[in-house]
């Protein structure tokens, strides 16, 4: 499947450009072929979506070490340390964020917390071919990121397919009205919307609520971003989210395990 070009200029764009760069070194070391034998040798995916309706506000907590908008948050030598703690502490899923140079994170990273938790593992990072979803397989992933602002409905079809046809979930990220639109339309079981812009780094913790009438009923409604402090995760549960997905709060807290039971003990019945 041919990349759409992408004019640069946007924060987005340049972070998808420097993606594709690094792909295709990776693409020289391990080819497809060898990916999809690694596939069929892994565990079969976890489905994280019943864990993710369940009572109380869920948690996928991520890990994460640096961001364009914050720069270097934590060093975490050991993300598998990380991941158990997060796991102890009552997380539904881990998110693994795998892109290297903006987020200094790597599939190493997925490796790591694929080995270290039982729970459903996020590859967290701006998929754009079909390789990456093999990728993601192959190193363990349950669910997949699909940025919808970083991809056209031809590119988002083929991926989310490719996602469920190898048995995993697609996350399917929103941030704007016509976004929600077209993952409705796409027909995604799991919707984030993420408070960021990923273009502008600007985080709206209202978006959430604004779009949540737009996205259907059955659908996971998860909110992405900005979410420091247990009030905030209070204020994502009371406009309907049925999940959370934290990455600075957790990764710069002394007692993550500690952050994540609070929030399930405020929200579960
Ligand atoms: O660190 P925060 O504000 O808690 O945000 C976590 C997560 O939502 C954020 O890392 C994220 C959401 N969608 C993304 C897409 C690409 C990279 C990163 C992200």
């Amino acid at each position: 499947m041919s990349v759409t070009p992408r004019q640069t200029g946007t924060v987005l764009d340049e972070i998808i450009a420097g993606v594709l760069t690094d792909l295709r070194g990776r693409q020289e070391l391990v080819e497809e072929a060898g990916l999809r034998e690694a596939a069929e040798l892994i565990d079969p995916p976890l489905d994280p979506q019943r864990a993710l309706r369940a009572d109380g506000l869920s948690v996928i907590a991520e890990v994460k070490r640096a961001s364009p908008s914050k720069g270097h948050l934590a060093e975490i030598r050991d993300p598998s340390v990380l991941a158990g703690n997060y796991q102890a502490g009552g997380a539904t899923a881990i998110s693994v964020l795998t892109e290297a140079r903006r987020f200094n994170g790597s599939l190493a990273d997925l490796d790591a917390v694929r080995a270290g938790v039982g729970i459903p593992v996020l590859r967290k990072d701006f998929i754009v071919t079909e390789y990456q979803v093999l990728e993601a397989r192959a190193h363990g992933a349950d669910l997949v990121l699909l940025i919808v602002a970083a991809l056209d409905d031809a590119e988002l079809e083929t991926l989310y397919r490719l996602i469920r046809r190898l048995g995993m979930t697609a996350l399917v990220e929103v941030h704007n009205a016509e976004e929600a639109r077209r993952a409705a339309h796409l027909g995604a079981s799991v919707i984030g919307v993420n408070a960021r812009n990923l273009k502008t780094l600007d985080v709206d913790t209202g978006i959430f609520a604004e779009l949540l009438p737009q996205l259907p009923e059955q659908t996971v409604k998860i909110a992405e971003s900005g979410i420091l402090t247990l009030d905030d995760a209070l204020a994502a549960h009371r406009a309907g989210a049925d999940a959370i997905l934290v990455g600075e709060a957790l990764v710069r807290s002394g007692d993550p395990a500690a952050f994540i039971a609070s929030i399930r003990e405020a929200t579960s019945s």
